[in-house]
């Protein structure tokens, strides 16, 4: 997954009301990016315009350079309910897009089957999904995501219902696997310590109309440790980020 993305002046409204003001942002091949926002104020429709889902009222959005409607099945897109099929074993979820893609079943079991232990689920791989802790889970649905190698990874609040100590062990999970594939991805979080822990850079959107007010860059080296959560410079963004959304007019 190492395309390119950059969206130019995008706006979008819906029935009048506006929602997305004017956005600019763009995510370098191989390089993670997080956006963090107040509740309401348009993440997910950036995202629904990357899948399109929507098209946008103005702007562009350009893919390896390109308009996104020329560039198919860019994206692998990991929604925030994991939407796993429940009359479907874990590994015969995990091939579904390959599948969609016309890859036969058995094939695509034998694509699927090595990524099993990586991801936390050897063993798992006839059981169905309602068998599974909410952390498993989400790990079958990146798996899900992921063996699909599309050009970007999309992620929606992956970790958003998770309890607390299943939400750190999956971020410490994920950054250990970014940084041995080292994705392109998109993760629009609300948690300002996750986007921190993962990103190589972070945009702060505004409250709707959401515009971009501020764009941070992590300046924690890779492969990080919670513990490097710790450091003045992790602690010091993860200040400025929140000031920046709880006082938006001060910044
Ligand atoms: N299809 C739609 N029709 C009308 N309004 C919509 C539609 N989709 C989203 N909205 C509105 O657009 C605004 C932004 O929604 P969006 O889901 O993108 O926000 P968000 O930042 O992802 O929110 P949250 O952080 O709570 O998930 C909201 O006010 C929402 O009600």
């Amino acid at each position: 997954m190492n395309g390119m993305l950059e969206l130019k002046n995008v706006s979008k409204s819906f029935d009048g009301m506006e929602v997305l003001n004017d956005i600019s942002l763009h995510i370098a091949r191989g390089e993670f990016v997080s956006i963090v926002g107040p509740s309401g104020s348009g993440k997910s429709t950036i995202l629904r315009l990357l899948t399109q889902a929507l098209q946008a009222d103005g702007g562009d959005i350009l893919f390896d350079g390109m308009p996104l409607l020329q560039a198919q099945h860019a994206f692998a897109f990991m929604p925030q309910r994991d939407a796993l099929m429940p009359w479907r074993s874990v590994i015969d979820n995990a091939i579904l897009g390959l599948e969609v893609h016309g890859m036969r079943r058995s094939q695509a079991r034998a694509v699927a089957a090595p990524l099993f232990d990586r991801f936390g689920l050897a063993g798992f791989e006839n059981y169905y999904p309602a068998t599974l802790s909410g952390g498993m889970r989400q790990r079958a649905a990146l798996l899900r995501t992921v063996i699909q190698r599309q050009d970007m990874l999309l992620l929606d609040e992956p970790f958003g219902a998770l309890d607390a100590l299943t939400r750190t062990q999956m971020q410490e999970w994920l950054q250990g696997m970014w940084t041995d594939h080292r994705w392109t991805a998109l993760l629009i979080t609300h948690d300002v310590r996750e986007a921190v822990f993962l990103s190589d850079r972070i945009y702060v959107l505004s409250a709707r109309p959401a515009a971009v007010i501020r764009e941070f860059e992590v300046p924690l080296k890779r492969p990080r440790t919670l513990a490097d959560l710790g450091s003045p410079a992790a602690q010091a963004i993860e200040t400025e980020i929140l000031q920046t959304l709880l006082h938006p007019q001060r910044t």
